[in-house]
């Protein structure tokens, strides 16, 4: 009896729509000891999705799992470290997200990180690839625009790349434009809508001011130094930590609210929209982010570019052979 009412609650309708809830998904972070691991770990856990957090990273996991594990929250905390733990963290996750591996510091570019970074995502892409390959993989790691490509290359290389289920993640683009409209225009930032398309770095993010809502008031001087903003808003944090790293709080922020937005696609919930760099035929570039709607196989339809201006077209035609530079070096490395 209580089986069938059980079985009953999750699939009767919800809000208005009817579909089978799970409820219970696992999520794996790797890289969950760092700046933005940590955080975004904590924001997980506080996520009513999620039931199993794995955390995985080379130092620290048994702590940072410790402390999570005393938070009175449903889902259950595992650590796991160093390499041989890997695909244990791995077994069977529905969402990985992936904040693994070294950040900026002043003078650097994203591009910098590639040496570092590039056998990191390829070594846990591999690893995914047998332990969870149907998995949502959501990549924070930079170089992102080079690191997504790796990581496609290398689950094609294994037979189970879905490029319906691997993500860059730009969602703290979205964010900040969010956050920095909001101030200008004097309303919540929780109220402004822009889409940011293109990719994550410099003048590959490209913030679509003139979709923005609501409207976005000022001349295009205004327009263009907000722009840059947004594009160089990672520098700015850079800069700011003064060799203490970049963006963390807000990643973690950022992070969390797109897995969280996977696990409600994952979860039946109708019009889930993320913007996110993904394998796409929009443009002439072969990843590229532009507005999603998420679902039970992760991304269920590309919205496509926005309608764009005069000065955004410009924009996207800067961004382009960066962006294709960008992507091209992510396939060679995979495929050296
Ligand atoms: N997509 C985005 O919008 C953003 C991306 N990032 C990127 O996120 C990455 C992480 O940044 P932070 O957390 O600040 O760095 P961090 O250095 O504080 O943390 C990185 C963590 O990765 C771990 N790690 C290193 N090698 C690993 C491996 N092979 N397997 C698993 N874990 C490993 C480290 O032990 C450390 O705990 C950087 O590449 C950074 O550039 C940062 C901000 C925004
Ligand atoms: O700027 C960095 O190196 C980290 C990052 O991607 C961001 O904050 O957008």
């Amino acid at each position: 009896m209580l089986k069938q009412v059980t079985k009953q609650l999750a699939t009767q309708s919800v809000r208005g729509f009817s579909t089978t809830k799970q409820n219970n998904f696992k999520v794996t972070v790797c890289g969950a000891s760092g700046g933005i691991g940590q955080p975004l770990s904590l924001l997980l856990k506080n996520n009513p999705l999620v039931s199993n957090l794995a955390l995985y990273d080379i130092v620290h996991t048994p702590g940072v799992a410790a402390d999570l594990s005393h938070i009175d929250t449903q889902s259950t905390t595992e650590g796991h470290m160093g390499p041989e733990q890997l695909g244990k963290a791995l077994k069977n996750a529905d969402v990985v997200v992936i904040p693994a591996g070294v950040p900026r510091k002043p003078g650097m570019t994203r591009d910098d990180l590639f040496n570092v970074n590039a056998g990191i995502i390829r070594d846990i892409a591999n690893e995914i690839s047998k332990s969870c390959p149907k998995a949502l993989v959501a990549i924070i790691t930079n170089p992102v625009n080079t690191c997504v490509p790796i990581a496609a290359e290398i689950l094609k290389k294994a037979g189970v790349y879905d490029p319906k289920r691997l993500f860059g993640v730009s969602t703290l683009d979205v964010v900040r434009a969010r956050a920095f409209i909001g101030a200008a225009l004097g309303v919540n930032p929780q109220q402004v809508d822009i889409p940011v398309i293109g990719g994550h770095s410099g003048v590959t993010i490209l913030p679509i001011i003139s979709q923005c809502q609501p409207a976005f008031k000022g001349d295009q001087a205004t327009i263009e130094k907000l722009t840059v903003r947004i594009q160089e808003a990672g520098t700015e944090v850079v800069k700011a930590k003064a060799g203490a790293g970049s963006a963390t709080l807000s990643m973690a922020y950022a992070g969390a609210r797109f897995a969280g937005s996977l696990l409600k696609g994952l979860n039946g919930e109708n019009g889930v929209v993320e913007c996110s760099y993904v394998q796409s035929d929009i443009t002439e570039a072969s990843f590229f982010s532009t507005p999603l709607i998420l679902g039970k196989n992760g991304l269920q339809e590309n919205l496509g570019l926005p309608k764009l201006n005069d000065f955004e077209k410009k924009l996207l035609a800067a961004a382009l052979p960066e962006l294709k530079k960008n992507i091209q070096k992510g396939i060679e490395f995979a495929n050296a």
